[in-house]
């Protein structure tokens, strides 16, 4: 998409926003919709939810939006890379907290539709593969060379666990520490709110969807993806990568017992939405064993062909 396109379809996003600040009615959300997907052990239907759990997503502005400025420059709309600034935490009880988040948003409340509106010449990619591959190195360069958003469904979850005040904090932290998904209305909604708030039109979903009833219902409520980037890597490799990292990053999941827990999750249930998108031919594979550099360099060739770019 050229530069001149991506600001015109900009600024229809804020022209939708902008409109619908004046027009959309304030919308009551409900928590325990959010609390009963949490509890839901159906996590492991491949449909698309419908009915009440999803109806949250829509009241999750505030939340969403409000995890935001953790994520987002006001002033420059860039996004900001915490990947790696979580702090450890003490023990979680395992029910998420049922105090209210205080409601304080940065944008206007906006109905499905028109948020769907202003999300419609967006460019979404996903970028999956298991946990420790190098999505995230891998994105950064791509951010630095085609002007893509770089939105990490982890990266926005621990935002939002560390939010004060958020309702799902403690559940958040129950759930990554066990290696397992969070509900998808919760990290829909804070994908959504962060896209809006950047008001780009490029992004790299990198880690979502991780489940073949998150990817229907993604690409049904915003917006559907251009294709899937995956970063094939063997557990070998992504283990000693994580145990690495985790000397230094503070993260409550880089230890064996949350990584064994995430590498069988992932296989279990992410791997089947790689393999969804590449029945319709929609998978771009890429081998992360090799260094950083020599990863991108195969990376790059594929962006140049799709987007035409020699940056
Ligand atoms: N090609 C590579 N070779 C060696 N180390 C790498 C490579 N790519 C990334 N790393 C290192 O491996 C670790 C994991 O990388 P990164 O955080 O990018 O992975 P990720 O897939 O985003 O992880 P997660 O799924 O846990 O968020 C980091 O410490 C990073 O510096
Ligand atoms: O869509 C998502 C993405 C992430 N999670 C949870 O977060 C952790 C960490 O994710 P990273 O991509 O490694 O940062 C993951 O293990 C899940 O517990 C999620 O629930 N949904």
């Amino acid at each position: 998409m050229s530069a001149r396109v991506a600001a015109s379809a900009s600024s229809a996003a804020r022209r939708v926003l902008a409109s619908a600040s004046q027009t959309a009615p304030r919308r009551l959300f409900s928590a325990s919709s959010i609390r009963n997907a949490a509890q839901d052990k159906a996590a492991s239907s491949t449909s698309a939810r419908s009915g009440s759990n999803w109806l949250a997503i829509t009241g999750l502005t505030a939340l969403a939006a409000t995890s935001g400025y953790y994520l987002f420059s006001p002033v420059e709309g860039k996004p900001v890379n915490n990947k790696k600034a979580a702090t450890p935490e003490p023990e979680a009880p395992t029910q998420p907290a049922a105090a209210p988040a205080p409601e304080k948003s940065s944008l206007p409340e906006l109905s499905a539709a028109d948020k769907k509106k202003a999300l419609q010449d967006t460019t979404v990619i996903f970028v999956l593969g298991g946990p420790g591959a190098g999505k995230g190195t891998q994105c950064a360069n791509l951010v630095r060379d085609f002007g893509f958003v770089h939105l990490s469904a982890g990266d926005l979850l621990r935002a939002e666990q560390e939010r004060p005040g958020s309702q799902y904090g403690e559940l958040i932290k129950t759930y990554i520490r066990e290696g397992n998904i969070v509900p998808m209305e919760v990290t829909i909604a804070l994908l959504e709110n962060a896209m809006l708030a950047s008001g780009q039109t490029r992004f790299l979903i990198d880690g979502f969807p991780r489940k073949m009833d998150q990817a229907l219902k993604f690409e049904e409520a915003v917006v559907p993806s251009k294709f899937t980037l995956y970063f094939e890597c063997p557990e070998e490799v992504m283990l000693r990568r994580l145990m690495k990292r985790g000397e230094t990053s503070g993260r409550a999941d880089d230890n064996i017992e949350s990584i064994k827990k995430r590498f069988r999750v992932f296989t279990e249930t992410s791997y089947p939405v790689i393999e969804h998108y590449s029945k319709s031919g929609k998978v771009h594979k890429v081998s992360c064993v090799d260094a950083p550099d020599a990863v991108y360099a195969n990376v790059k060739e594929i962006f140049n062909k799709l987007f035409n770019e020699n940056k």
